[in-house]
């Protein structure tokens, strides 16, 4: 975690919301600080609350309860809007307007606008700005919405599954575009994501929700290190008493734990590190809160 005096990109005090006054709490209890200048993977199940969290941070729905700040503002304000950047899972652009006008109207709508940023991005992607937006694919029209997003210039960028429509390769360069522009201008990145794979390499923070509570909001590093990946027999799983055991799984007499270890772990084990795939997939599998999720 974050000290509560680190500069923040997002940072959340006991937000909670829900979508009809009476129904189901989408987010509950968050309290979290993301920090600046990171490129933070917001990971969950389906249903766990990321969309409802980048709505809020976008200002786009007002808490039920607490408060959320972006780059310690509120979101809802001028100053917000101008300095963060939200993209939306439904990516909302003029399908009749051309590329080219799409970024003319990103000129008109911000005045922090660079539109070497922008048109960079677009032909990166090698697309032509003649192109009408509602004719390119799914894959082309998330690169052209965040030429829009980059163009802005924000300090702080939110992504709701960018990753989801595109194929590998281009996903890797999407990756590559945010990296350089997260290690250029120091932008804050927090973006939504269930391609785990892509995540091992380009984030270094990471927030797990689960049933619209925060689960895990850890460095990369330090979540790696605060893991290990046991097999042995598995008449040795009384020594995991007392270690949070985050997955297990038998085949045969063999057991494979990975387990967040309070302290030296006895027992006779084949020890490794886990890379941050594994260690999501076992959190998202049946972490600590999973008990929970079956009953929210
Ligand atoms: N417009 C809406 N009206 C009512 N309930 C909603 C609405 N949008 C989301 N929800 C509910 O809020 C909860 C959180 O949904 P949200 O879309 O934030 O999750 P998510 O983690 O982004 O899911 P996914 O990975 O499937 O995109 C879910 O229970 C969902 O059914």
């Amino acid at each position: 975690m974050t000290g509560p005096d680190e500069p923040a990109a997002l940072h959340a005090t006991d937000l909670g919301f829900r979508y009809r006054a009476r129904g189901e709490w989408a987010l509950r209890d968050c309290g979290f600080t993301l920090p600046r200048g990171r490129i933070t993977a917001l990971v969950g199940r389906n249903g766990a609350g990321k969309s409802t969290l980048l709505h809020l941070a976008g200002g786009l729905l007002r808490p039920a309860h607490g408060e959320i700040r972006v780059l310690d503002i509120p979101p809802d304000t001028a100053a917000a809007r101008t300095r963060v950047a939200l993209l939306t899972q439904d990516k909302p652009l003029y399908p009749r307007f051309t590329v080219a006008d799409t970024l003319l109207m990103g000129r008109k709508l911000n005045a922090s606008w660079d539109g070497s940023v922008a048109e960079r991005v677009v032909r990166e992607g090698g697309i032509a700005l003649t192109a009408r937006v509602g004719e390119l694919s799914p894959g082309r029209r998330t690169r052209v919405a965040l030429a829009l997003a980059l163009g802005k210039r924000p300090d702080l960028l939110l992504l709701d599954e960018p990753l989801a429509d595109l194929d590998p390769v281009v996903r890797g360069e999407i990756m590559a575009t945010l990296m350089a522009e997260a290690a250029e201008r120091e932008v804050s990145i927090v973006l939504s994501s269930h391609v785990l794979p892509d995540l091992e390499q380009t984030c270094d923070w990471v927030m797990l929700l689960r049933a619209g509570r925060v689960e895990l909001s850890e460095d990369t590093d330090t979540l790696r290190e605060g893991h290990a990946l046991l097999t042995g027999h598995v008449d040795e799983e009384p020594s995991l008493r007392g270690h949070t055991v985050v997955h297990r799984r038998t085949h045969g007499r063999q057991l494979t734990a990975l387990v967040r270890p309070r302290g030296p772990v006895g027992g006779d084990w084949h020890v490794e590190r886990p890379g941050l795939e594994e260690i999501l997939l076992g959190h998202l599998r049946d972490g600590p809160g999973a008990a929970k999720e079956a009953v929210a």
